[in-house]
C-alpha cells in the first residue's frame, strides 16, 4: 500500500481487518505491530468494516493475507470485484479439510480457479522485504498473469521512484517460485545456525534452485523464470537475508529449539513450515526429485534431527544427482 501511495495522484486504501489496528494505522500513519518505526505515506487512508463497496469501486484490489486466507478472500470478492485482483502470499495452500487421501495443496491460481474462475487475477512476487519497501528502498518485482489488463495494472499502480515491476505472463514458474523458495530458506537458516559454512550454503541455493526449476517444468512453468526475480532473486534474498522469518524458523530450530517454540517466537507466518509437506508430495506425485525438500520435511515432521538431515543430503548416491 506504501509503494502504491508513493506515485503521485494514486488513491490508495489500506483495509485492515481489525478496526482497532485500522484506527490506530490511520492515527498515527504508522503500523506499529507489523513494522514499526516506518513512517506510512500521508496520502494513504485506512480502513476496516465494509470493504465489499471498497471492492466494488476499486481499479486493483491487493490481496496481502497469507495463503491461508487466500481462499476465503478470493471466495468473498468473486461476486464484486469487477478490477483486476492480485495477490501477494508465496506458498501453497494446506490441503482442504475432507481432501481425498493424498490430496495435495494448491498454489494460489490453482485455487483461485476453483473458487472465483472468472475473476481476473494475478501475482505480485519477487525479492521484497516488507521493511525495505515501506521504507522505500530500492525494490524489483514480477507482475505475474496470464491475463494482460492484470499484468498493467500491477506495473500502473506500482512502478514508481523506488518499485520496478516486470510483467510475466508465467505465473506458475512465479508461484512455484516463491513457494519453494520458503522452504529451502528453512534449509540455509539451518546450514548457517549449524555454521556448516558457506560452500555448503551456496551449494544448497544452486541445487534448491534445481530443485525448484524441475518441479515447476513439471508443473507447466517456463525454465527462464527461474533464472529472474521471483525464482533466482527471492531464492538469494530470502535464504540468505535475515529479515526473512523462514531464515529464522531453520536458525532457530540449529539452535535446538522445537518447530513449535520457533513458529511460536516468530510472531509471523513463515509460508515454508505449512508448504513444504505439499512441495513435497506434489513432487513425488509428479516423479520429481527433491531431496532438499524431502530433508526440511523430516525435519519438520521431527523425524530428522538437523544432523540427520545434513548427513540425508551429504550421503545421497551421486548416480541420483542430476545436472538440472
Ligand atoms: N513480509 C514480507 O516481507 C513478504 C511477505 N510475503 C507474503 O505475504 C503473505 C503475508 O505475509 P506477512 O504479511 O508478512 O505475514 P505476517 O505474519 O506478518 O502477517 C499476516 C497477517 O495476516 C493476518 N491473517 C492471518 N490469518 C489470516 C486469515 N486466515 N485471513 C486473513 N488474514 C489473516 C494476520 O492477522 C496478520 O495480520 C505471506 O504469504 C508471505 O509469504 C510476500 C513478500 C514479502
Ligand atoms: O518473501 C519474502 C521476501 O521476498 C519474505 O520472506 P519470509 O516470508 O521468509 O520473511
Amino acid at each position: 500500500a506504501s509503494a502504491a501511495a508513493h506515485p503521485a495522484g494514486h488513491a490508495v486504501t489500506l483495509w485492515a481487518r481489525s478496526p482497532e489496528q485500522a484506527a490506530q494505522m490511520q492515527a498515527c500513519h504508522e503500523n506499529t505491530r507489523y513494522l514499526p518505526g516506518i513512517p506510512l505515506p500521508s496520502a494513504l487512508r485506512v480502513a476496516s468494516g465494509d470493504w465489499a463497496a471498497l471492492a466494488r469501486a476499486a481499479d486493483l484490489v491487493i490481496v496481502a493475507t497469507p495463503m491461508a486466507g487466500l481462499r476465503g478472500m478470493l471466495q468473498a470478492l468473486a461476486p464484486v470485484a469487477r478490477a483486476p485482483v492480485a495477490w501477494l502470499c508465496k506458498g501453497f495452500e494446506q490441503p482442504q479439510p475432507g481432501a481425498a487421501a493424498g490430496g495435495a495443496g494448491l498454489l494460489a491460481h490453482e485455487v483461485c480457479e476453483q473458487v472465483a474462475p472468472g475473476l481476473l487475477a494475478g501475482v505480485l512476487s519477487g525479492p521484497s522485504f516488507a521493511q525495505e519497501v515501506a521504507r522505500a528502498q530500492p525494490t524489483a518485482m514480477v507482475a505475474a498473469s496470464p491475463h494482460a489488463p492484470v499484468r498493467d495494472a500491477l506495473v500502473r499502480a506500482l512502478h514508481g521512484p523506488s518499485v520496478r515491476v516486470y510483467a510475466n505472463d508465467d505465473w506458475v514458474g512465479v508461484e512455484v517460485g516463491g513457494a519453494v523458495k520458503n522452504v529451502l530458506a528453512i534449509a540455509t537458516g539451518l546450514c548457517d545456525g549449524l555454521q556448516l559454512g558457506l560452500n555448503a550454503r551456496a551449494a544448497l541455493v544452486t541445487r534448491g534452485l534445481a530443485e525448484t526449476t524441475r518441479l515447476g517444468l513439471a508443473l507447466g512453468a517456463r525454465a527462464e523464470t527461474f533464472m529472474g526475480l521471483s525464482g533466482l532473486g527471492d531464492l538469494v534474498l530470502t535464504a540468505t537475508g535475515d529479515l526473512s522469518r523462514n531464515r529464522r524458523v531453520g536458525l532457530l530450530l540449529a539452535s535446538g529449539q522445537t518447530l513449535a517454540q520457533a513458529v511460536e517466537s516468530l510472531g509471523h507466518v513463515a509460508e515454508g513450515v505449512y508448504s513444504a509437506r505439499t512441495v513435497a508430495g506434489r513432487a513425488r506425485q509428479l516423479g520429481i526429485e527433491m531431496p532438499i525438500t524431502e530433508a526440511v520435511v523430516g525435519l519438520l515432521d521431527g523425524r530428522l534431527a538437523p544432523a540427520e538431515a545434513v548427513a540425508q543430503l551429504m550421503g545421497r548416491d551421486p548416480a541420483a544427482d542430476r545436472p538440472v
